[in-house]
């Protein structure tokens, strides 16, 4: 009976468990076997609990490591790690994404993970998501590191190659993902065996997995070299100011694509001396300026896509609603963007070689990670990634008040609708926190909240510097933070002020309350807004509204009908339009998961290409093959000789891959072409990929022979860049920001939409 009665009870909790999530039941069993080590631990002088960890490198079991951190925590950090914080470390040392929701403390439990995996003689890198939060998690758990005898590091834009090497060299190392992916793009041209800075990958523990393994698993890292810039012409970037919509160009429905019209084209042609656009001399070089020209005036928004400051173009991350640091786009529109905006232009250069966040995270072994956002994504992570998801309960219940959204009919009417709900929840005193999708609309609100008489604070890309106080203060009586989706992740929000010295009244008041100011493309962003009330327990609410006139419908709804239940105010009832926004944000889920899908599925024969010519390269460069592959060189010793042989077959190897990576994507720009003319872009992509890489080793010999034969070596040294063995003098790194125009994938943008707006009818 009693088995039974277990098996029913299992049984209803894995029904309301939520879907695509793993069991956590036999994890909730182990934390009676963390509990049998306590006591043990607890009678510990610290120096044997040290002992006892380093002890514990050869033998140990999970919940013992989870016991002995959870000690350790308590008595390094002062913070005695709740259940919910030893499961979540458990499921993450079973190499699971742990779903916790904010502020459950996934800092301490990603802590006890990551040393966890240190413990049994893994080297950890904990991947956060900037330079900010790696150094600060990293000096915020060291005592608990310590303690345990595991030594930590950490690294950010600023680190100094020695200093990159000292932290990698810990066991447990804090760094976010661009700096990882550059150290190793570096490590990609090394020509001597004691410059390579990153070791073999083992475990990535990584923060914030959804953002870092969903939205931003497409954005190639890249080491460029120099080269002069290629600086945008401003007799175009002015022409195309004075284009007007409808009459010279056409924007697409999606609003990713613009298109010139036929009176479009003549007065361009007028407009440069009347030259013809289509005839051989100028469809690829002037047309296409102008495609990227007209593109940069007309899609990209200044105060939405990028602000411009200190006479830079700044990107802004479209998750985050934060300047994305070290993004550009890729090179002609970047500098049609700065020749729009009149600003200099910023330094290009050659790609030597580049790599997805994807390709660089798939080659960890061990992965596993944390989140408040990862069931949504339970999908994504499992086809990708084979990662699992594990849903970790609350520490205290969440109480937090979620209201049905509100729906407008226009834009203004929502905007005005959001500022007379915060005119009356501000005179309780309630503290508010007001999420828009993007800077502009933030300044916006802001302004109309000013100009009604109620002061606020805004926070948004262009202050991003006062970040921490704002949100230091965003839960305090009276208190209007105006925010982009900043304020949506890893920001912590106490009620009443820093030191929450004011709970308790805020708490009567209600806790804090989140407007959003319209649905994002994403509900695990609405829920992050979401999740900023209602930490631990404490009380808070939350709303959204959203119009007929938002993105997200004009996007990826156009034909929704238009609405007849509404109110003098703009208020819309009609139940089906109401669903339509759930519909809208599913769709632009949909296209992005397709999107996602159809880049991996050409970014992983070039990984798989890279793989095989980078263990090639690592021969050649801890060994002797270059040597014996070309034989000796008279008058002149062996060891002279093998070095100089390595480093023009280095040389070679990187030059052919950078020109082969070159090849590979304007292959793919156009293989768009090849789907007209009903051959699948995919297999014409392999078909010519594969032997166009099988030539690299072979001609790398050749050239190298050649070289090595002319070049003037001689015990007392030799100069190969004499001999045109030249590398790029200096090399930097930045991320390219989604290319929204040109490649093939986005010219049938069009057709993905609709394709998947059907599936999800
Ligand atoms: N076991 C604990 N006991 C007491 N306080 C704790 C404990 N664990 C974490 N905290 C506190 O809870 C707060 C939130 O922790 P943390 O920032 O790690 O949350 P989070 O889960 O990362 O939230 P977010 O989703 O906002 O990133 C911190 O102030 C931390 O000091």
């Amino acid at each position: 009976m009693t088995t039974l009665m277990a098996r029913f009870k299992q049984r209803m909790r894995r029904f309301a468990q939520k879907p695509g999530s793993v069991d956590l039941a036999p994890f909730q069993a182990m934390l009676a076997d963390v509990e049998k080590h306590a006591d043990a631990f607890k009678a510990f002088s610290d120096e044997e609990l040290t002992e006892h960890a380093t002890k514990l490198r050869e033998k140990s079991t999970d919940t013992e490591l989870v016991a002995l951190t959870r000690e350790a925590a308590e008595r390094a950090i002062g913070q005695r790690p709740f259940d919910v914080q030893v499961l979540g470390a458990l499921g993450m040392l079973s190499g699971l994404v742990v779903e916790m929701a904010t502020g459950e403390g996934k800092t301490l439990a990603g802590a006890m993970a990551a040393a966890g995996f240190a413990i049994k003689g893994k080297r950890v890198h904990v991947v956060s998501v900037n330079d900010y939060l790696a150094q600060r998690d990293a000096e915020w758990m060291r005592p608990l590191y310590g303690l345990l005898g595991v030594t930590a590091g950490w690294i950010n834009g600023s680190s100094k190659a020695e200093e990159r090497r000292e932290a990698y060299q810990c066991e447990v190392t804090y760094a976010p993902v661009s700096e990882i992916g550059f150290d190793i793009l570096r490590d990609r041209i090394v020509t001597s065996p004691d410059d390579l800075i990153v070791p073999e990958p083992e475990v990535a523990l990584i923060d914030e997995a959804d953002s870092v393994l969903v939205d931003e698993a497409r954005v190639p890292l890249v080491l460029a070299g120099s080269t002069s810039a290629e600086a945008a012409d401003p007799v175009i970037a002015d022409l195309v100011k004075r284009l007007r919509q409808e009459l010279h160009y056409e924007i697409d429905d999606e609003e990713r694509n613009v298109f010139l019209t036929g009176a479009g084209s003549e007065a361009v042609e007028r407009a440069l001396g009347e030259i013809d656009l289509y005839s051989q001399e100028h469809v690829t070089s002037t047309l296409s300026k102008v495609n990227v020209a007209l593109h940069a005036q007309v899609l990209l928004h200044r105060d939405v896509d990028y602000i411009v400051r200190d006479g830079k173009v700044h990107l802004i991350n479209d998750t985050r609603g934060r300047v994305a640091k070290l993004q550009r786009w890729p090179d002609g529109l970047q500098a049609a963007v700065e020749a729009k905006e009149n600003v200099q232009t910023t330094e290009s250069g050659e790609i030597l070689d580049s790599m997805t966040v994807q390709a660089l995270l798939s080659r960890y072994p061990t992965r596993c990670g944390m989140t408040g956002t990862a069931v949504a994504v339970a999908e994504t992570l499992r086809e990708f990634y084979e990662l699992e998801v594990l849903v970790i309960p609350p520490n205290k219940e969440n109480i937090r008040e979620d209201e049905h959204f509100r729906l407008y009919a226009t834009l203004e009417q929502k905007e005005d609708a959001i500022v007379e709900e915060i005119k009356t929840v501000h005179e309780t005193g309630r503290p508010i926190l007001v999420g828009t999708l993007d800077v502009a609309e933030s300044e916006r609100i802001s302004s109309k909240l000013r100009a009604a008489g109620i002061e606020c604070v805004v926070l948004n890309a262009k202050n991003d510097a006062e970040e921490a106080s704002i949100i230091a203060d965003a839960g305090s009586h009276q208190r209007i933070t105006v925010s982009t989706q900043m304020a949506g992740r890893g920001t912590d929000i106490r009620l009443g002020g820093h030191e929450g010295e004011d709970h308790d009244r805020i708490a009567e008041l209600g806790g804090l309350y989140v407007i959003g100011s319209g649905r994002h493309s994403s509900s695990r962003l609405d829920d992050q807004l979401r999740g900023r009330a209602g930490r631990q327990g404490d009380p808070g609410g939350s709303v959204f509204f959203s119009s007929m006139q938002d993105d997200l419908i004009t996007q990826y709804a156009p034909d929704a009908e238009d609405p007849s239940e509404v109110d003098n105010d703009g208020r819309v009832h009609d139940k089906g339009l109401l669903h339509t926004f759930e519909h809208a944000q599913r769709v632009a889920e949909g296209v992005n998961l397709e999107i996602h899908r159809n880049t991996w599925r050409y970014n992983k024969l070039i990984e798989h290409q890279r793989d095989i010519l980078l263990k090639h390269r690592d021969v050649v460069l801890r060994t002797d093959a270059a040597f014996e592959k070309v034989g000796e060189k008279e008058g002149v010793s062996d060891e002279v000789a093998s070095d100089a042989a390595r480093k023009i077959t280095l040389f070679f190897l990187d030059d052919l891959w950078t020109h082969h990576l070159t090849f590979l994507s304007d292959l793919r720009e156009g293989i768009h072409l090849r789907a007209l003319a009903r051959q699948n872009p995919l297999d014409e992509f392999h078909r010519e990929a594969i032997p166009a890489f099988n030539k690299i080793v072979p001609e790398s010999w050749e050239l190298t022979r050649e070289k090595y034969e002319a070049a003037k070596i001689t015990d007392d040294g030799y100069d190969l860049a004499d001999a045109g063995v030249k590398r790029p003098s200096s090399t930097w790194t930045y991320l390219v920001h989604d290319n929204p125009f040109g490649s093939g994938l986005e010219e049938s943008m069009k057709g993905l939409v609709k394709m998947v707006r059907g599936q999800r009818r």
